[in-house]
């Protein structure tokens, strides 16, 4: 049964963004009617019916309670990827991208060498780095892991949905512990938790839905990175590169670390709103 409402009156009186609105409203079109975003100019005087309606408003109603959009889409795009999304797992960042391009020049420069290059993503999350570099190079193995039994179930399922799950290999544990004492890469990637246990950031926004295991050590911010970056020399091959992401304000500490461990050509990298976001250094 159709209500009286159409996609313009819902969107035209909404009290959300219009961008939001607009990705929500999309998102009951492709649900309920298998319409594409298109739809929303081309079949704006059509009138949702009952059931759709009332996904429209809870959805509408839980973004006014500041519940992330990709959680209440399910889904968030990451570099050249689709990412499934839901609240057990960190919704994956534009700045983290970063990470997958430092990622893949490395892998560029050592195929030169003929080689399969592996790869090991320490925290994986929806599997966002893991995933997004399995997808765009061909020559590499990868092994992500996590302590989040829920986090590796997503990351799975993101792996399966994305027909890469034959190319990484997904293991569960707190850091290096989930790995063989004996195993070594050209390459480490992580975004650890990093966010220090004070920071009233924990408390607004998007992050107040996300789990607090993805997002903070319960400590000074920097205890993950410390301990990937001293785990690192053990589980990488000569001149192997380990690369970390960490916040706007910690890039000293974490050049101070890398130099401790003892790490060589240390090189900080920018996002694209110009912030230090990577420090990158070598065995
Ligand atoms: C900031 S999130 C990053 C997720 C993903 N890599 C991304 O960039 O979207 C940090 C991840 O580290 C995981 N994590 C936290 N503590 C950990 C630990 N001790 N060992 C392994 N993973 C851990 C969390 O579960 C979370 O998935």
């Amino acid at each position: 049964m159709s209500s009286d409402l159409t996609l313009r009156s819902l969107l035209g009186n909404s009290q959300l963004p219009p961008n939001e609105a607009r990705i929500l409203m999309a998102h009951i079109l492709e649900k309920h009617y298998a319409l594409p975003r298109s739809a929303l100019l081309s079949r704006d005087d059509m009138a949702l019916e009952v059931q759709a309606l009332a996904h429209w408003k809870e959805l509408e109603s839980k973004r006014l309670d500041g519940e992330p959009i990709a959680y209440l889409i399910g889904k968030r795009g990451f570099h050249n990827i689709e990412l499934q999304v839901a609240p057990g797992v960190l919704i994956p960042r534009a700045e983290t991208e970063l990470l997958v391009d430092i990622g893949l020049k490395e892998i560029a420069r050592l195929t030169d060498n003929q080689k399969m290059v592996k790869v090991l993503d320490l925290g994986t999350g929806s599997g966002a780095i893991a995933l997004a570099l399995t997808h765009e190079a061909s020559n590499i193995s990868v092994t992500a892991t996590d302590q989040s039994l829920d986090a590796l179930a997503i990351a799975r399922s993101n792996a399966h949905y994305l027909e890469l799950e034959n190319r990484v290999c997904f293991a569960q544990g707190n850091w290096y512990e989930a790995i063989s004492k004996n195993d070594v890469f050209d390459i480490i990637l992580s975004n650890p938790p990093y966010i220090a246990n004070h920071d009233p950031h924990l408390t607004q926004g998007d992050l107040r839905f996300e789990p607090l295991s993805a997002l903070t050590d319960h400590s000074t911010g920097l205890t993950c990175l410390e301990t990937i970056i001293f785990g690192a020399k053990a589980h990488l091959n000569t001149e192997g590169l380990l690369a970390v992401e960490h916040g706007f304000d910690q890039s000293e500490a974490v050049v101070e670390l890398m130099r401790t461990a003892q790490l060589k050509d240390i090189q900080i990298h920018l996002d694209l709103a110009g912030h230090n976001r990577v420090v990158s250094g070598r065995k």
